[in-house]
């Protein structure tokens, strides 16, 4: 079958200085060294994924620091699929993002309680200093876990670096998740310090954290915890007790402790652990998903420098909670000697203008957002040029869920068109991106640039087959190892049973993301469908959710958001129906008009075999803290299963109002009722 899904590609945005941007440097740098004559990103990929060299490449384009160098680029380990990188090669993840010692701005904070925070590198270097100090004070060893549940600040960042100096392991999660799920995420890898927040802001209202920050430590004590440490009030400063056990202390004591220690940046392996990641755990108990230290530092500087463009001179915002991936990834920004913006709160309170202005006033060089983000300020109306001038924005990147291309029209337009737009997609499986934006190619609406660099992506059919040549839609693949595979998930067996269920048994040896994606063969740009999970299948032909979200966009100013699953329910239906659910804005009305209106839209720019069985209003879309729609568990739920919800879901009460679409028969004659009264 023939491709729909490129059927035009408009030009969004090209550079008028290819030559100059680091990806080009680092392809004539190859050509010299290797004696290539690799001509453009396309070729430049292909080495990339079919030598291991290109990573040794990498490590000196990078300008990655060790004391050791490595005997070579990859050897076997024990989780057959998952190798061990540059064997030998000793180095330490926070020696290379602290190695500016200046009085330029390295961090600035900024929040809901509108106070903003700075700290130059030299001021950053010592209070790691200081906190490194403290915890090796109180028995901090290589490979001991911290736990922290803390907002996205400097205190975050320091605590993560302090703990990457002397080899712990680092995970964090955001203030907002359930104290069930921060105990179903930490009781898998006993930490033996929790750090926590006592009090935050968030969409204008005070949060008292001391019953969740009690109930937390009570379930870790029987889990390895040692010591809880207590962040003031991230709204006044104060400190606050919390209460009940001898091994709580505050920040301003623990860090007392320290003996005033120089800062030793221990020398570890390249597959030494770094961070504990969690899948998002909505169907099913977290996995911990454990990244090593060299792995992390050499993608995600590789993304950033290339995708980006990244210079020392740049400033980053990117928003996001310490509880997803794209913190992790942001921190690498200081290996730049980049600037970073932190923010910590709702983007809506007090004002989305007012969360605009900042990231324009702080002078952001480099945006990261999410579509949801951009689609809220495009459904508002609200105009950003008039609120700031954006003037010193050279990208925005954008990831999290599906962009769709009036998404990438519109953010061009509305942001003064010069920047260059970046859709990337990975995950936490990964802690980078396998596809992503390249600064010195163009970028046509709707696609993500290309595959990264040292990432063998394809688009497998079910049986494996590559189709990506046929412009079909297919499952995003992976079919060569890279660092940053994750090194284990913690708790599995030796051999990684757990990881090779996870990834690598769907397609015999090859890692399967369960992204469903396509590759336009003439441009090779791409789209990203949805989860493969949530893919739609009525009838035979197989479809992204994310292709019923493009064309709901352009109704963004009246429905809020919108969901799109499929159902089939066991022993009941023979095939499976699509189901779409909106929630209106406020003041607007679901009506059999609108109803009509959006079948037709979408029988028009897709088919009619796409046209959703039932179109439903509902009062609420459930989304991960991290904002994310969470269409397995609505799928699951419409064909019959109960579920009970994880602390990942943001909104758990949404998912109550899905079990009554089980009875769909019913509920579609009361609609067809209802809808018409208000035609
Ligand atoms: C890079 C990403 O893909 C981020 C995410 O969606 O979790």
């Amino acid at each position: 079958m023939a491709s729909s899904y490129f059927d035009s590609s408009h030009l969004l945005w090209e550079n008028p200085q290819p030559q100059f941007t680091n990806v080009e440097i680092f392809r004539r740098m190859v050509n010299r060294k290797r004696g290539l004559n690799l001509k453009d990103y396309h070729e430049f990929h292909r080495y990339s994924i079919e030598n291991y060299s290109f990573w040794e490449d990498a490590w000196q384009h990078l300008r990655i620091i060790y004391s050791v160098p490595p005997q070579s680029v990859i050897t076997e380990g024990s989780i057959p699929n998952v190798p061990i990188w540059f064997p030998g090669a000793r180095l330490n993840y926070a020696e290379n993002l602290l190695w500016r010692n200046d009085d330029s701005i390295a961090c600035t904070a900024g929040g809901e309680p509108g106070k903003v925070a700075e700290c130059t590198f030299r001021e950053l270097r010592l209070r790691v200093q200081k906190m490194a100090s403290a915890l090796r004070a109180n028995g901090l060893q290589i490979g001991d876990r911290i736990a922290a549940v803390v907002t996205n600040s400097i205190e975050a960042v320091v605590l993560a670096l302090a703990t990457a100096s002397i080899g712990g392991i680092y995970s964090s999660t955001a203030t907002d998740m359930g104290s069930q799920g921060i105990l179903d995420r930490y009781r898998q890898i006993q930490p033996k310090f929790l750090f926590s927040e006592t009090e935050v802001m968030y969409a204008g209202k005070t949060v008292d954290l001391r019953d969740k920050v009690a109930a937390v430590i009570k379930g870790l004590q029987q889990h390895g915890l040692k010591c809880t440490v207590l962040l003031p009030s991230a709204i006044t400063a104060k400190e606050i007790e919390v209460g009940g056990d001898s091994n709580t202390t505050t920040l301003r004591k623990f860090l007392a402790t320290g003996t005033g220690s120089e800062l030793v940046f221990e020398q570890l392996p390249f597959n030494h652990p770094l961070y504990i990641l969690y899948s998002s755990g909505t169907s099913g108990p977290p996995k911990c998903i454990v990244h090593s230290a060299g792995g992390v530092l050499m993608q995600t500087l590789k993304d950033q420098r290339m995708f980006f463009d990244m210079k020392d001179s740049d400033t980053l915002f990117q928003f996001t909670t310490t509880g997803w991936m794209m913190w992790n990834f942001m921190v690498s920004a200081l290996a730049s000697g980049c600037r970073m913006v932190l923010y910590d709160g709702s983007p809506f309170h007090p004002t989305l203008e007012a969360y605009l202005k900042f990231i324009s006033d702080a002078g952001v060089t480099l945006w990261g957002t999410s579509p949801r983000f951009l689609a809220e300020v495009k459904g508002r109306k609200i105009t950003p040029l008039e609120i700031g001038s954006f003037e010193g924005l050279r990208t925005m990147a954008v990831t999290g869920a599906v962009v769709t291309p009036p998404i990438f029209k519109w953010t061009q337009e509305a942001f003064g068109g010069k920047f260059h737009f970046v859709s990337t997609s990975g995950g936490t499986d990964i802690c980078c991106a396998f596809v992503g934006g390249v600064p010195s190619l163009p970028v046509y609406v709707g696609e993500i640039q290309h595959k990264a660099l040292g990432m063998a992506v394809e688009v497998f059919d079910e049986n494996g087959k590559n189709i990506e040549h046929t412009g079909q839609a297919g499952e995003l693949v992976c079919t060569r190892p890279h660092p940053s595979l994750p090194v284990m998930f913690w708790g599995d067996t030796p051999d990684g049973k757990k990881l090779r269920d996870t990834y690598f048994n769907f397609y015999p040896g090859v890692w399967r993301q369960g992204d469903f994606m396509v590759v336009n063969p003439k441009t090779k740009g791409i789209m990203i469908l949805g989860r493969s999970d949530g893919v739609l299948n009525p009838n035979g032909v197989r479809f992204g959710s994310g292709e019923i979200y493009t064309v709901m966009e352009r109704y963004n100013t009246i429905i809020e958001d919108c969901i799109c699953v499929g159902q089939r329910r066991a022993n009941i239906d023979e095939h499976e129906r699509v189901l779409l659910f909106l929630k209106m804005r406020p003041g607007n009305n679901f009506t059999a008009t609108l109803e009509n209106e959006i079948r037709s839209s979408i029988r028009t720019a897709l088919s009619a075999r796409h046209v959703p069985t039932h179109i439903f209003e509902v009062e609420d879309i459930p989304v991960t803290i991290n904002g994310k729609k969470i269409e397995i568990a609505v799928k699951h739920i419409v064909s019959g299963s109960n579920l009970k919800p994880s602390g990942t879901v943001a909104n758990p009460e949404s998912l109550n109002l899905y079990y009554k679409y089980k009875n769909i028969e019913e509920i579609a004659k009361n609609h067809r009722a209802e809808t018409k009264s208000k035609l």
